[in-house]
């Protein structure tokens, strides 16, 4: 059995107690860490919690690669572990359509999203998001400006857009950074910058951050450390505009 376990949004602690029973029972725990970061727990204060050796998986492992995992799950169970809900804006879907394929049992035990934890945080209503996009940090002679075109896309419809930040090895897309690259991408396109944004910082913490305003003000708001999000609203209802007025310094 190939179970995809959830660890929720910030520390060891956001693992359900369903998860932490699997990962219990579980032969061999993997952990893909590329497109979520647990940044409240080490891996090794992971494994000593959970009782288990870790075993992290790189992107090319999973994408590319995942016939030990489910081999390994065909004969014993096996545990593989995301940030976040496993199947929340990753492509484990195809990790699990390859395990049925090869006659392997699999399930989902879910956790909290930061799909969901940014319309707590910042009170927009769910049901209002249009597509997600994702903004990378640019390479030399690569600078795509897809994430503009979606947000543009989704304020035509009066949608909010799901900004979601790079996670690099060595480093962490900041909310402030990913304004300047959205700033850069209109001047490209020429068309105009989004004029209200919020972001949010350690979403699942005891201390998360959260901010509304113009890009000029939040690239001037210490967000603190990692990991950061951001969200561009469509037109306001009055009551999410209440909301960032009482939480997010509107
Ligand atoms: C590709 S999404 C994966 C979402 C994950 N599967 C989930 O359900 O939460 C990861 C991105 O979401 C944002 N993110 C994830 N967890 C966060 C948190 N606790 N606080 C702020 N942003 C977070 C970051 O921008 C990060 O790069």
């Amino acid at each position: 059995m190939l179970t995809f376990v959830g660890l929720g949004l910030f520390d060891l602690k956001d693992i359900s107690v369903k998860g932490l029973d699997a990962v219990r029972r579980a032969e061999y725990v993997y952990l893909e860490s590329y497109t979520s970061r647990m940044m409240g727990s080490s891996v090794s204060e992971m494994e000593a919690v959970f009782g288990k050796e870790i075993v992290l998986l790189g992107r090319e492992d999973v994408e590319q690669h995942p016939d030990e995992v489910i081999r390994r799950a065909r004969d014993g169970d096996v545990v593989f572990l995301t940030g976040g809900d496993p199947m929340v804006s990753t492509t484990h879907a195809d990790l699990r359509i390859r395990a049925a394929g090869m006659g392997v049992a699999t399930s989902i035990i879910h956790a909290s999203s930061i799909a969901s934890a940014v319309c707590g945080l910042a009170g927009l209503q769910n049901y209002r998001f249009g597509k997600s996009c994702s903004v990378p940090f640019p390479a030399k002679s690569w600078f795509p400006t897809t994430p503009l075109e979606t947000i543009r896309q989704n304020l035509a419809l009066n949608l909010h857009t799901l900004v979601y930040l790079d996670i690099q090895p060595d480093r962490y897309m900041r909310v402030g950074e990913a304004i300047a690259i959205i700033e850069r991408m209109a001047e490209i396109l020429e068309t105009p910058a989004p004029s209200l944004y919020v972001g949010i910082a350690r979403a699942g913490s005891e201390h998360p951050h959260v901010a509304a305003g113009t890009g000029e003000l939040l690239k001037s708001v210490d967000f603190g450390p990692p990991l950061h999000i951001l969200v561009v609203p469509a037109d306001l209802h009055p009551v999410e505009h209440e909301y960032l007025r009482t939480f997010a310094g509107l």
